[in-house]
């Protein structure tokens, strides 16, 4: 099992391994046996598939379990209300301890809630996804907004992170692909051997379990360092945003959940590629079109209708365009981008894409 701290305001453990959750009692027995009701939100796929583990390894504590929409379609209003009508009907206080249980999506909501539910009550992360090494990790909680993504939601550390890499057996293609964007993503920002090594995987399915375990781990410690320096995000922590500006923007205009987010967030790497200038942009497309990402997606989304989305973008202001680029790999930095330039910038790289496939 391995064990990372992150040193935030209110610090805690990052727990990695197969069979982790037993973890819950052995490490947390205290702060969940104190509680008077333990609840866990549980993305309902992963529910069918997982959740007998959970409850096996929550035995003695009964908790009560609320099943949430699976994928992106949890962070809505509504999924946010349910939850607390949950909570309330079953007579929980601030003594409570919530649990999220399954991918990124459920943990943006169950931490969002925790943070509000009666101005908050503490939770741990069950991450049950590849993705979920990002998003688990950081105390970003979030649900959407019909004009964009992750537009509401809070700075919210988790207790633990629980991370027991015998749920990540299951994950669908899609859902591979998806995380390991973020993999891919953290390498960009700080180490280029590491991503050499990733880039140079003949596919996705040639990363073995170990292999992947290690990734996730690097991708976590990369992740925390930064948040230990920039917990709310006044400069470094932006960095984490790499591909996120156009990727957010896709998800947005699509409609949440008809484009996983590691699969945008491929699409806004490349473009932040293309922006940056960076030599790096054609191995990157190599490599995005090897594990069929869907690059060819890009020629039906025009730039006006991304644009507005992008000019919401939590890293830009009212007046300006701002995006996380890349001097080399492990040294991103922030630029102020005009309108033009983005918009030519869009168009060559879908003219790259088209040219490709
Ligand atoms: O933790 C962060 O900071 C990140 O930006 C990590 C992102 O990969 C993640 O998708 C995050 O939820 C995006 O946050 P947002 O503030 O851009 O909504």
């Amino acid at each position: 099992m391995r064990e990372l701290r992150v040193e935030t305001e209110h610090p805690y453990t990052v727990h990695i391994g197969q069979g982790a959750v037993k973890l819950l009692t052995e490490r947390y027995g205290d702060l969940l046996g104190a509680a008077d009701r333990v609840v866990v939100i549980a993305d309902s796929q992963v529910a069918e598939l997982h959740l007998d583990k959970l409850l096996d390894a929550l035995k003695g504590l009964e908790p009560k379990v609320l099943r949430v929409p699976a994928g992106e379609q949890a962070k809505s209003v509504e999924s946010f209300m349910d939850c607390h009508s949950f909570l309330l009907s079953e007579n929980c206080s601030r003594n409570t301890v919530i649990l999220a249980f399954g991918g990124g999506a459920v943990g943006d909501l169950s931490g969002f809630v925790a943070s509000t539910f009666m101005r908050g009550v503490p939770f741990i992360q069950v991450p049950t996804t590849i993705l979920a090494h990002d998003s688990a990790v950081g105390g970003k909680t979030a649900i959407n907004h019909p004009l964009g993504k992750n537009m509401v939601g809070t700075f919210y550390q988790p207790r633990a992170v629980v991370y027991d890499g015998d749920f990540l057996e299951t994950l669908p293609e899609n859902e591979i692909r998806s995380g390991m964007a973020e993999v891919v993503k953290h390498a960009f920002i700080s180490n280029e051997g590491w991503l050499d090594q990733l880039l140079a995987y003949d596919s996705l399915e040639a990363v073995s379990g170990e292999e992947l375990e290690g990734h996730l781990e690097k991708g976590i410690a990369v992740k925390a360092a930064i948040v230990e320096e920039d917990e709310f995000e006044g400069g470094v922590r932006k960095f984490l945003n790499f591909g996120h500006t156009l990727a957010h923007a896709i998800e947005a205009h699509l409609g949440y959940g008809r484009m996983t987010h590691g699969e945008a967030v491929v699409l806004g790497m490349a473009y932040a590629l293309e922006l940056s200038s960076s030599p790096e942009l054609p191995r990157f497309l190599n490599w995005a079109k090897v594990n069929q990402y869907p690059l060819e997606r890009l020629k039906d989304m025009p730039f006006e209708e991304l644009l507005p989305y992008m000019k919401k973008d939590k890293k830009s202001t009212a007046a300006s365009l701002n995006f996380v680029l890349l001097g080399a790999v492990g040294q991103p930095y922030i630029e102020t981008i005009p309108e033009q330039r983005a918009q030519a910038a869009y168009d060559t790289l879908r003219k790259t894409i088209k040219e490709m496939i």
